[in-house]
């Protein structure tokens, strides 16, 4: 096997980071690794059985080679030859099919972890509060993630198996050494601890210098995201800041060249000493035991089964070396992604948790004291990359709101900007939980409900509604799944969207969302509105639009609006003159507190806030017919 004698792997370690190995683990860290191993017992036993068989072969093809010599060519005896060549070649074959067998159960183990640990951490990531995705940069999370299951599944096949098999073939191969010359092996042992402390003093700096080429290429691809973009470019552009910019750029990749180029030198240095010392190594086997088979202390056979072995103790003497390291770093992969599943959800259904009952539709906030949870309540300490630490209390956001929104009755949200209106809604569906006081639909605490009838419940259209990078059939069948292409085309007529999706040269099968085809703000509101209306719950929570919309979309979107509240419940944060005057109660927010609250034309007579508001956002509408 390539481990045996090949330097392949070295490579690896050189790179990996030390610092692993000074990691203090929790205490549970091996048990729960081990958990996760359990359902791969059988197919780690077995893989574990053929890497110790195949470590146990390596030493007997030079064996049969001095049976040969010793034996078999000494006294002319062609048959037995024949019988212990075609052993060499059983063995080499058998070799080969282990090769294989062990990489294929490999495989298998480290790949079934990966999907365990993906798995496990996706189901858990998606069941984190909203309070979590606010506060880590998603982008870095996943990608450390990647890094970390991949990591991690190394635990069980490469680091396990490089483990066994080098320790197994270092003590046969030495053992057997031992036995035929004790002389020769010990000379030869001496050179190995060289090759032992090069191979770490150029670990240590191949990875120190790798981390530092990596940070250099991370600031150029920072420097260039910045500003090839339209915004950054047109900022370089306004200041005339060229050729500054020039300079630090060529500055930052000349540190990168720099880098590169010590990390081939040494890298270079070390592939030499590797093929050095062994070449040095068998120079002296072969000196110091030439000499001992011309005194008749040692015959020609044992001399050359002596050369073929040390080359066989030379790469599992290596791979000991980085042990720890290796393990280390495997077991810190499963820490990380422990730490993930770890994370509480601040928004936990109860174990008792009831449905909400089919037709309950009224909302009631009773006392609702909030404020939004820190960032060390929600991230991880150790995703401080990631996560931006903050332990500021962000304060009260809502001081003993209480309102109530019978069945199918209009709320209508108005205040000024940063008055709390947004995150009223968030309360709702329990985006966020309060921190005192109650919320409750249907007459029940939302934390009392499951957590998917209160989701099938309550329907959500912000202002910039997302979409999957996906078809818009794809997007509107995520509210619900497999809906019949008449449902799907009678919720984007009643959304006024029809007509355009009919005109597009894909229909519903345009894709949507980040970088597909781009809707304009008042279509992409419609068509989130199409997919409200397919979810059809009972409850909706609705964020007008404030960017001006020409009167024809304007109009179009609020036809569609009117058929998706028309029987619910609602909660609309109004910008329209017509949502104010068509609402059954208004409330009136400021700084945390409702204000006032009563019908447009009670609050009108009753002066403050509202006719302010009133003066200053409404009056100049025109009032759509
Ligand atoms: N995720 C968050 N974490 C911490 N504070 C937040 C968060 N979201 C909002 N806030 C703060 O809560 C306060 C109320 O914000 P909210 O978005 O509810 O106001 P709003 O009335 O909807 O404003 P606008 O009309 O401008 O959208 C603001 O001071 C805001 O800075």
């Amino acid at each position: 096997m390539a481990m045996h004698t090949g330097m392949g792997p070295v490579w690896r370690h050189m790179r990996t980071d030390r610092s692993a190995a000074d990691v203090r683990l929790g205490r549970d860290t091996l048990r729960r690794v081990l958990a996760f191993a359990t359902p791969h017992k059988p197919v780690i036993t077995v893989f574990l059985v053929l890497t110790v068989l195949d470590s146990l072969l390596v030493v007997v093809n030079p064996l049969v080679v001095k049976e040969i010599v010793d034996v078999g060519i000494k006294d002319s005896r062609v048959s037995y030859i024949a019988v212990l060549a075609a052993i060499m070649a059983a063995v080499a074959l058998l070799e080969a099919g282990l090769t294989v067998w062990s990489g294929v159960l490999s495989s298998r183990i480290g790949e079934g972890l990966i999907l365990d640990l993906r798995s496990a951490v996706f189901a858990h990531v998606q069941r984190l509060s909203l309070a979590f995705f606010t506060r880590t940069q998603t982008g870095a999370l996943v990608s450390r993630l990647n890094n970390d299951v991949i990591g991690a599944q190394r635990a069980f096949t490469s680091t396990l198996q490089s483990t066994v098999s080098n320790s197994i073939a270092v003590v046969v191969v030495g053992a057997t050494m031992i036995t035929l010359s004790w002389q020769v092996t010990l000379l030869c042992l001496v050179l190995f601890p060289v090759l032992v402390l090069t191979a770490r003093w150029v670990g240590g700096r191949l990875s120190e210098l790798t981390r530092r080429q990596m940070d250099g290429n991370a600031a150029l691809g920072n420097a260039m995201t910045e500003r090839f973009n339209v915004g950054g470019a047109m900022l370089l552009k306004l200041f005339g800041r060229r050729e500054v910019e020039d300079e630090q750029f060529t500055a930052k990749a000349a540190v990168v060249r720099d880098l590169g180029v010590r990390i081939s030198l040494i890298t270079r240095l070390f592939a030499a000493t590797l093929m050095l010392i062994p070449a040095l190594a068998t120079a002296l086997v072969y000196g110091v035991g030439g000499w001992l088979v011309v005194r008749g202390d040692l015959s020609i056979g044992t001399l050359l089964a002596l050369g073929t072995l040390l080359l066989r103790l030379l790469g599992p003497l290596q791979g000991l070396s980085n042990v720890r390291i290796d393990v280390m770093t495997a077991l810190v992969s499963f820490e990380r992604v422990f730490e993930i599943l770890d994370l509480p959800t601040t928004v936990p259904e109860k174990a008792d948790a009831k449905e909400l009952p089919a037709g309950s539709s009224t909302v009631e906030f009773d006392d609702v004291v909030f404020r939004y949870p820190r960032a060390d309540e929600v991230s991880l300490a150790s995703l401080e990359a990631v996560a931006r630490r903050e332990t500021k209390d962000t304060g009260e956001i809502l001081h003993g709101v209480s309102f109530q929104a019978g069945e199918g009755d209009m709320v209508a949200l108005v205040g000024p900007s940063g008055a709390g209106k947004t995150t009223v809604t968030h309360l709702v569906a329990r985006l966020y939980d309060v921190t005192g006081g109650a919320v409750r639909v249907g007459g029940t605490d939302v934390r009392d409900l499951t957590l998917q009838s209160l989701e099938d419940a309550v329907g959500y259209v912000t202002q910039d509604a997302y979409m999957f990078h996906d078809t818009i059939r794809a997007n509107l069948d995520y509210a619900r799944p497999g809906a019949s292409e008449d449902e799907l085309w009678a919720a984007l007529s009643a959304a006024q969207i029809d007509r355009l999706v009919r005109s597009l040269p894909e229909g519903l099968d345009t894709v949507v969302g980040d970088r597909g085809y781009r809707l304009s703000g008042g279509e992409r509101q419609r068509l989130a509105i199409a997919r409200l209306l397919l979810k059809a719950p009972r409850i909706v929570v609705l964020d007008e639009a404030t960017a001006h919309l020409d009167s024809e979309s304007e109009a179009a979107v609020q036809r569609a609006l009117d058929t998706a509240l028309e029987g619910r419940t609602s909660l609309v944060i109004a910008h329209r003159l017509s949502t104010v005057r068509n609402a059954d109660r208004i409330l009136v927010l400021d700084e945390g507190r409702i204000v006032q609250q009563g019908t447009h034309t009670e609050l009108l007579a009753e002066g403050g806030l509202y006719a302010h508001l009133y003066r200053t956002q409404f009056a100049d509408q025109p009032v759509e017919a």
